[in-house]
């Protein structure tokens, strides 16, 4: 080959290398650049480590148990993929029933600007985001509703994401964010006009935990809308596939486990709520919220590739492999949930805060 040649293949390379990584690195639009894939919080070479610190949670289910070591468990996971995640999904951390006609971004922000609508907030009213992620949802809903959010998070680079991400949208006067633990949180009690949760109270050990902190930071008459994480009528405890699928989803997202859609609502009433709506948002005509993950797969196989080149030559922490093939099975996970219908991400509950305690 002669040298013109030569000089003109590794060309070609480089630039299907560049495109590769650099172009189609976002697999969402205006995504997270692959480049910057960190490990949140943790130093780069204590990715890995912490990866493994994450598992050993699974090793010791007694651990889990205690209350104490989940908001800690729920920080580490969330140091290890929240890049991921902003890189390959968007700023929005949940699931939404997918619209025919509308893209991913629409159909997220429809689902978002329910929950708003569903608290019947005004312009100007007080209403917190628990478990408020990078703020995807935060920003939608104060953008609808001209409300002033806060969201909290226990997880201090998704503060910094979040806030970088609402100055970046100009939404910086209507959206506070706050690090703390939604099962103690750092508000007076009657503080807010409303309030919404969208698929991380799942992460409370215990949910009577977190809604009565939420009960307790609300205004007497106000509203809270929760879209929570549960198994369905359709789940069998004694089917081993089943158990496999809903352990496969706890281990994938950082949840001390699974609750049934039966123990929502009686959660809620007894620590005080009244319930108004109870309604799985996945049920018929809703088209299946696991289709955009199943739509994805060809893409994650490609960032998986993106992952390990990054990886090797020292760009990405050294864990960042293990964490995207762990989202990767995760993914398979939830799509098998969706499909048997034995899992919903979207069982949707409103509740009012009574007047009165004693009503
Ligand atoms: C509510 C929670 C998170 C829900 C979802 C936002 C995330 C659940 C699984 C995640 C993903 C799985 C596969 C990843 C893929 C392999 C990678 O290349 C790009 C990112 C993923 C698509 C990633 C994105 C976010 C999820 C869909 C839980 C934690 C309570
Ligand atoms: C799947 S994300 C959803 C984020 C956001 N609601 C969204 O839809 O984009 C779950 C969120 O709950 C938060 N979270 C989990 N446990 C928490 C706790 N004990 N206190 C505060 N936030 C918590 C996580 O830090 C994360 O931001």
């Amino acid at each position: 080959m002669d040298s013109v040649a030569l000089y003109c293949t590794a060309g070609l390379i480089a630039g299907a290398l560049y495109w590769f990584i650099c172009v189609l690195g976002p697999a969402e639009r205006k995504g997270k650049r692959a480049l910057d894939l960190s490990g949140g919080s943790i130093s780069a070479e204590n990715v890995k480590d912490n990866y493994n610190q994450y598992w050993s949670f699974f090793r010791r289910p007694k651990e889990i148990e205690s209350a104490e070591k989940v908001p800690d468990f729920v920080d580490t996971f969330y140091n290890l993929v929240t890049d991921i995640y902003e890189w390959g999904w968007g700023q929005s951390f949940h699931f939404s029933p997918h619209i025919p006609g509308k893209s991913h971004k629409d159909a997220t922000r429809i689902h978002e600007e329910m929950a708003v609508d569903l608290i019947n907030v005004k312009p100007g009213q007080k209403i917190l985001d628990a478990g408020c992620g990078v703020g995807g949802p935060m920003r939608a809903i104060a953008a609808h509703s001209k409300a002033q959010v806060t969201g909290i998070t226990i997880n201090e680079y998704q503060v910094q994401r979040a806030k970088l991400h609402n100055k970046k949208a100009g939404l910086d006067s209507l959206c506070n964010v706050v690090c703390g633990n939604f099962l103690k949180m750092p508000f007076d009690e009657n503080t807010f006009d409303g309030a919404y949760s969208i698929e991380a109270t799942c992460h409370a050990p215990k949910l009577e935990e977190v809604y009565s902190e939420i009960f307790r930071v609300m205004k007497p008459g106000s509203l809270f809308v929760s879209y929570e994480w549960v198994t369905t009528e359709k789940y069998i405890d004694e089917d081993e596939e089943h158990k496999d699928v809903i352990q496969g989803i706890e281990r994938g997202d950082a949840l001390p486990g699974l609750r049934s859609y039966k123990d929502i609502a009686a959660t809620a009433k007894k620590v005080g709520f009244e319930v108004v709506k109870e309604k799985d948002l996945a049920k018929p005509p809703s088209k299946p919220w696991w289709s955009r993950l199943k739509m994805g797969r060809l893409a994650y196989w490609r960032n998986h590739v993106v992952v390990v080149i990054l990886s090797a030559i020292g760009v990405a922490p050294k864990g960042t492999v293990d964490v995207h093939k762990m989202l990767f099975k995760t993914a398979d996970y939830l799509t098998r949930g969706g499909e048997t219908g034995i899992f919903s991400p979207m069982h949707m509950i409103l509740c009012r805060k009574p007047e009165k305690a004693s009503e």
